[in-house]
C-alpha cells in the first residue's frame, strides 16, 4: 500500500519535472514499467514505416501531421517493477522549462448531433461500398487540483486487464510539437511478440460486461469482427505470412465492456527485417478506421470534426530489450490543463442503432470516468 502511494506521488514528482517518459503495464500483469527519455532522446519520425531498426517507446498518433507527430522515446532511465520504479532518485532528473501553449479548444458535438452522424453513417452505408466505419466523439471532464499519479494507480488498479499508460511529451525547447499529456486502458493488442512468436488481434463488437461469463454475441458484432480479421488476413497475405494459427473469436472483457477478440500468432522470423513495414501496413486496422480501408478513412475527416490526434493511433515497446507491445490507443484522454478529454468510438455497420451506439461509446468512457471519479470523490 505505502508502495502504491510512494508510485503515485513519484509520477506527480516527475510530472513536476516536465521530462518526457512513459509508465505502463501489460494485461494481466501488476508489474508497471517506466522509459524517461532524455531530451535529445524524443525523436518524431517522418513516416509510420520509418520504425525499422529503431529501438524504445513508440507513441504514434491516428495519422502524422505536424500537431501529432509519431514520436519515438529513446531509452534513457528503462525500469521494470515497483520497487526497482521508486529506486529511480527523481533529483538527478534535470527540470524542464515549461513552454506554455494555449491549448486549443476541443470540438464537441451534443448527442442530437452524434445521433444524426450516425443515422446519416447508416445511410451512406446502406448505399454505398462503405461496409463499416468506425465514429468517435470527445467527452470533455473538469479536471481540479487531483493528482495525476493518483488516477494512474486507480486505472492500474480498476483495469488490470488492460495495458494501462501514462505518456507525457512535453513541448521542449527545440520548437518541437507536443504530443502532450496521455492517459488510457487500452484491451486492443496491435503487434505483441512472445519469444520467437509474434501476435496480432482482431478485436471489435461490444457489449456490457456481465457478471458472469455467458455472452452471446448478434449477427451485428460478429459482422464487424470479421472484418477485422479479414483486413489482417489481407496483411498477412501481401507480407508472405504463412502459416499463422487462430484462436477465437472469443470473448475478451475489459474494463465495463466486453468484445469479441481472434488472435493470430506466426514466426517472428518472416518479418526479420521488415517490422516497421508491418505494422505500417496494420496501422489502422478496421477496428479503429473501418472497411475497405481508405473509403472509410476518407468518411472519417468528413464526418468527425474533431482532430483525432493520438486516439487510435498505437503505442507501447519497440523493440525494447528486444521485446515489441504495441497496443491501439483506446480507452484514452488527453490531459489538458483544466480538462480532460476523453475519445471514444464504435463502429458503424448497416446493423448499427444509433441510440444503442450512443449508450456504447458512453460505456467504453467509463473506463476512465470510474478512475478519476474515484480519485475526485475522495
Ligand atoms: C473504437 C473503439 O473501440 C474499438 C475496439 C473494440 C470494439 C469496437 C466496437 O465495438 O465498435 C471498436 O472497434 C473505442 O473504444 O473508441
Amino acid at each position: 500500500m505505502t508502495d502504491t502511494k510512494d508510485f503515485a506521488l513519484f509520477i506527480d514528482g516527475l510530472l513536476a519535472k516536465n521530462c518526457p517518459f512513459a509508465i505502463w503495464s501489460v494485461p494481466g500483469s501488476n508489474t508497471p514499467e517506466i522509459l524517461i527519455a532524455e531530451k535529445e532522446g524524443v525523436i518524431h519520425l517522418k513516416e509510420f514505416n520509418k520504425l525499422n531498426g529503431e529501438e524504445g517507446f513508440v507513441f504514434a498518433p491516428y495519422q502524422i501531421t505536424e500537431h501529432s507527430p509519431l514520436v519515438l522515446l529513446k531509452p534513457g532511465i528503462y525500469k521494470k517493477g515497483l520497487s526497482e520504479i521508486l529506486k529511480i532518485d527523481c533529483h538527478s532528473i534535470p527540470e524542464e522549462p515549461v513552454k506554455e501553449v494555449v491549448p486549443e479548444e476541443p470540438f464537441i458535438i451534443s448527442k442530437d448531433e452524434y445521433l444524426k452522424d450516425i443515422e446519416d453513417t447508416i445511410d451512406v452505408i446502406k448505399n454505398t461500398k462503405l461496409a463499416k466505419v468506425i465514429v468517435s466523439r470527445l467527452l470533455p471532464y473538469n479536471r481540479t487540483s487531483e493528482s495525476i499519479g493518483e488516477i494512474y494507480l486507480q486505472l492500474f488498479q480498476q483495469t488490470p486487464n488492460a495495458f494501462v499508460y501514462l505518456v507525457n511529451l512535453p513541448a521542449n525547447g527545440q520548437g518541437q510539437a507536443k504530443a502532450g499529456l496521455w492517459m488510457g486502458a487500452t484491451p486492443e493488442v496491435l503487434l505483441k511478440s512472445e519469444g520467437k512468436m509474434l501476435e496480432t488481434v482482431s478485436l471489435a463488437g461490444t457489449q456490457l460486461r456481465r457478471p458472469v461469463d455467458d455472452y452471446s454475441w448478434y449477427t451485428k458484432e460478429i459482422e464487424e469482427q470479421a472484418f477485422v480479421s479479414r483486413y489482417l488476413l489481407d496483411v498477412f497475405y501481401r507480407f508472405n505470412i504463412h502459416p499463422y494459427t487462430t484462436q477465437g473469436p472469443e470473448t475478451l472483457e475489459s474494463g465495463k465492456v466486453a468484445h469479441l477478440a481472434t488472435s493470430f500468432r506466426f514466426a517472428a522470423k518472416k518479418l526479420a527485417s521488415n517490422l516497421g513495414d508491418f505494422v505500417a501496413e496494420l496501422h489502422p486496422t478496421p477496428a479503429v478506421c473501418g472497411y475497405p480501408k481508405l473509403k472509410a478513412a476518407k468518411f472519417i475527416t468528413k464526418i468527425e470534426k474533431h482532430d483525432r490526434r493520438y486516439y487510435t493511433g498505437y503505442l507501447g515497446p519497440w523493440r525494447l530489450n528486444g521485446d515489441v507491445g504495441l497496443f491501439v490507443n483506446l480507452r484514452c484522454m488527453e490531459i489538458m490543463p483544466e480538462q480532460y478529454i476523453l475519445y471514444s468510438g464504435g463502429g458503424i455497420t448497416s446493423r448499427s442503432v444509433p441510440e444503442d451506439e450512443w449508450e456504447e461509446i458512453n460505456k467504453k468512457a467509463t473506463t476512465l470516468l470510474s478512475a478519476i471519479e474515484a480519485v475526485q470523490n475522495r
